[in-house]
């Protein structure tokens, strides 16, 4: 192999070494406990009831950490609110078409590249702590949204 064939094929190397290996940021928001209408059973379409959110955002975060500057983070609280005001304010049948809601509005913000969403029912079921659904969406699942910052 030539040494310019050699030196391009170390760094290709270099470069799959760093890409499997490249460990992605998150902004997390953990045990949001939340009450709201969420159920296929009639006396779940009346009686509020607990649902826990856990979220993990992929996301850069070095930009923050370099500026110390809120406006270049992804602001959980932000977020929190929002996921807030949609929870409370949903009758969702499913949990699924809850977490894929909150998936959304965490890839609205366009530095968001991927959502982690996880929703559980507490006591849903008879003799489980909890029930409920875990998904994950990048803004490819959402073709309508921005491409990455
Ligand atoms: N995959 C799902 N299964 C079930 C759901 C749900 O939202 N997604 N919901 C119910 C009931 O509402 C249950 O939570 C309470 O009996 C059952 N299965």
């Amino acid at each position: 192999m030539s040494p310019l064939h050699e030196e391009r094929a170390v760094s290709l190397t270099e470069f799959s070494e760093r890409l499997c290996n490249h460990m992605p940021d998150y902004v997390e928001i953990n045990d949001l406990l939340l009450r709201t209408i969420i159920g296929i059973n009639p006396e779940e379409r009346v009686n509020r009831q607990d649902v826990v959110i856990n979220i993990r955002m992929e996301a850069d975060n070095r930009p923050a950490a370099a500026s110390d500057d809120i406006e270049d983070a992804v602001n959980y609280r932000t977020i929190s609110k929002q996921v807030i005001e949609l929870v409370e304010g949903s009758s969702f049948l499913l949990v699924e078409r809850m977490a894929e809601r909150i998936a959304a509005i965490c890839l609205e913000d366009e530095r968001v590249t991927r959502a982690h969403v996880r929703v559980e029912k507490p006591g849903a079921v008879r003799f489980a702590r909890s029930v409920g659904v875990s998904i994950e969406r990048s803004r490819d699942d959402h073709p309508d949204l921005s491409p990455p910052a």
